[in-house]
């Protein structure tokens, strides 16, 4: 089985934020992943992971104002300055926590728009020099447009191209099994296909972003050919868990696999 890490943005929200790691390392879990740790300083986060035995998998560099319905600000050419902060602020988390991959994301907008696309472009290569002279990966993550309208990076052929293109050898693609059979299914020969630049996967049942084994995918079968592609990263569980966390990890614990939609 592949290394599993539980998404404590979406795992463990029966407790506080910080709360979480503990959760998580008391139901097995030895990784954990989160969307964004800037709501607390980096020496909390280290300080939580160190106490559990926890190994950071991965977070997101700052994604501009997310309350407010921002997703990222890397194809908003007005906003470089920003990013390039943000940046900083992520290394300086990363130092913290021993994270070797950060995934960045693009923002709202288009890929017909030029000035969009040389934006992202930029903001990749130069999030990509930052993170190489800290020796780590810079993760790039196609998300469907029906759970984020209007997402710039929606499509994973055009993403690989760019990663081909570029061939800076820290920018990875992460392979969320989610939004992959979302947007164009086809999972495990694509999973094969990319295999040389997934950099991170994650995953949750289709289509109610559950618990794995829940859905219209055979995440079993799934797993096994991760191994059997010799992926060594970490998939994170980026599921909303249908009822209380802990009472959804027979997945994690090897239950047989549920049938049928939940109630
Ligand atoms: O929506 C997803 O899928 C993600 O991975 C986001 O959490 C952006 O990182
Ligand atoms: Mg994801």
């Amino acid at each position: 089985m592949p290394r599993f890490a539980a998404n404590l943005s979406m795992m463990f929200t029966e407790v506080a934020f910080l709360d979480r790691f503990e959760a998580a390392a008391a139901a097995g879990f030895d990784a954990v992943e989160f969307l964004f740790p800037y709501e607390h300083p980096p020496e909390a986060i280290a300080e939580r992971l160190k106490a559990h035995g926890l190994t950071q998998a991965l977070f997101n560099l700052p994604p501009g104002d997310f309350a407010a319905g921002e997703r990222g600000i890397a194809c908003l050419p007005d906003r470089a300055g920003e990013l390039r902060d943000g940046a900083e602020t992520a290394l300086a988390y990363a130092r913290a926590t021993g994270v070797m991959r950060l995934h960045m994301m693009a923002g709202l907008g288009s890929r017909q728009d030029a000035a969009a696309v040389d934006a992202y472009r930029d903001a990749v290569v130069f999030a990509a020099g930052r993170l190489a002279d800290a020796g780590i990966d810079l993760v790039l993550e196609p998300i469907n447009g029906r759970d984020m309208p209007g997402y710039f990076l929606d499509d994973f052929d055009w993403t690989a191209a760019l990663i081909a293109e570029l061939g800076l050898p820290n920018v990875k693609l992460q392979f969320d099994i989610y939004h992959r059979q979302i947007m164009r299914g086809d999972v495990a020969t694509a999973m094969a296909a990319l295999m040389p630049i997934i950099g991170h996967v994650q995953v949750a049942s289709v289509p109610l972003r559950h618990e794995p084994m829940t859905g219209e995918l055979n995440d079993s079968f799934l797993f096994a050919e991760l191994d059997r592609l010799g992926y060594a990263g970490f998939v994170g569980c980026e599921y909303r868990p249908a009822g209380a966390t802990t009472d959804g990890l027979g997945w994690f614990h090897g239950a047989p696999p549920a049938r049928g939609r939940a109630a």
